[in-house]
């Protein structure tokens, strides 16, 4: 087990604690006309932000590569390769554009009519996120951090910036640029559709079942991607309905990097000792130990399953556990109980049952029985092979499912 974590946070740290006094000794003029405490050479990310912002300073419409360049040649290797992503390493071998707009706090304000609340489309523990049209009329989501103290929300900010720009992915938000004048700000495309928790309980039209099947699938891919597609090990830590978003075509894209773990390779898990995520959603592991692993998403996804079939939510008003309330409905094979009325019957009963099949698979509670992303990605897709062990299963729901889709595939 292991206490410390190899992510963009803790290998920062170790950089700009050795650079400190560098730093402070040179002491930068300009950065106390910035506004408010984002800006103070106290600040542990003095010298990032310098950097961050130099790139605006000269009006650069993108992070040059020589600014990463400089910081990166003070780095060493592993910490480079943790830090950076791939696109900017590359950026500094041949001397191309990144492709992430740095925005100053004027155009932050132009793009938002200055945070109005008319704009205002979220809001989550950490941040607000408006909504803003771009000079060349894009619409942005804008995500100003608002959470703890300057010297935190930097660092919750470069941790998720970390993250957000290394993954591409169509089933993950899109990052169009950031700002870090004014306050920490993450710009990313708009899904003009919202979460996937506001359409599937906030709006009056009940979403079609294969919208809701086409919704797992993708969450899934995403997640596969994070897990084993992308550079790094990442484990998300807050797979919820309020972190997917929807594009037009109800294609999901998982966001809000902002708990985001990179695991190394060699690592089985990772003990974290500050208690975050959200109820309704936990793995039983890491409520009780801070176990964190991609069965931390797994198990998230199993909720999000049951949500996308029920049309409940994970933890309703009454704090009741939607977890708590499917499992014996399972165990019992009582199947039509746990449908969305709403859906009045229209569904394709073999896709039901493999949502189910994945979800009653994701929520155990032994992390060790619950299935890869990737095993759920090929029971989505009607491959059962990598499940044959599992027909022994005392859950009738379970070798009833098994017992059809088998003599189906024979
Ligand atoms: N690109 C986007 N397009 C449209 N809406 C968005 C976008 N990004 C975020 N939102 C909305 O803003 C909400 C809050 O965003 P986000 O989850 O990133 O904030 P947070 O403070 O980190 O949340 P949490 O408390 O869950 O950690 C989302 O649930 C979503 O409704």
């Amino acid at each position: 087990m292991k206490e410390k974590v190899d992510s963009p946070v803790t290998v920062l740290e170790d950089y700009f604690r050795s650079s400190d006094s560098e730093s402070s000794s040179s002491k930068d003029p300009s950065a106390d006309s910035e506004s408010q405490d984002f800006s103070k050479p106290a600040s542990r990310w003095h010298g990032f932000l310098k950097l961050l912002r130099s790139g605006s300073k000269k009006q650069m419409n993108t992070l040059h590569p020589i600014s990463v360049l400089k910081l990166s040649k003070r780095m060493s290797t592993s910490m480079r390769e943790t830090i950076l992503p791939s696109c900017l390493l590359d950026a500094t071998a041949s001397p191309c554009r990144s492709p992430w707009k740095i925005f100053t706090h004027h155009e932050i304000l132009v793009a938002t009519n200055s945070f109005s609340q008319e704009n205002l489309i979220g809001k989550g523990g950490y941040a607000e996120v408006y909504k803003g049209c771009l000079t060349n009329d894009q619409l942005v989501a804008i995500k100003r951090l608002t959470r703890g103290t300057a010297d935190e929300i930097i660092g919750d900010f470069l941790s998720e910036l970390g993250v957000m720009a290394h993954v591409n992915h169509p089933n993950t938000a899109k990052l169009v640029g950031y700002g870090v004048d004014g306050g920490m700000y993450l710009v990313l495309e708009l899904s003009e559709k919202g979460s996937l928790a506001s359409v599937l309980y906030g709006s009056k039209q009940k979403l079609a079942w294969c919208i809701r099947h086409k919704i797992a699938l993708g969450i899934a891919k995403g997640i596969l991607y994070l897990h084993e597609g992308c550079q790094r090990r990442i484990i998300h830590r807050d797979i919820k309905a309020a972190n997917i978003l929807l594009t037009e075509d109800f294609e999901p894209q998982i966001c809000d990097f902002g708990l985001a773990k990179w695991l190394p390779e060699n690592w089985t898990h990772h003990t974290v000792s500050k208690f975050e995520g959200t109820f309704g959603y936990l793995a039983p592991e890491y409520l009780l130990h801070g176990i964190v692993d991609e069965k931390t998403d797994v198990f998230a996804f199993g909720v999000l399953i049951l949500e996308l079939v029920s049309g409940r939510r994970a933890l309703d008003y009454s704090q009741q556990s939607l977890v708590l309330w499917a499992k014996p409905l399972l165990k019992k094979n009582d199947i039509m109980e746990l449908i969305d009325p709403s859906l009045a019957g229209d569904f394709d009963s073999r896709q039901m049952n493999l949502m189910l099949l994945a979800a009653s698979l994701c929520i155990q509670q032994s992390s060790i029985r619950r299935p890869s992303i990737s095993q759920v990605v090929q029971l989505l897709n009607g491959n059962l092979s990598c499940f044959k062990g599992a027909k022994k299963t005392r859950m009738p729901f379970f070798r009833r499912v098994f017992q059809e889709e088998l003599l189906d595939s024979e």
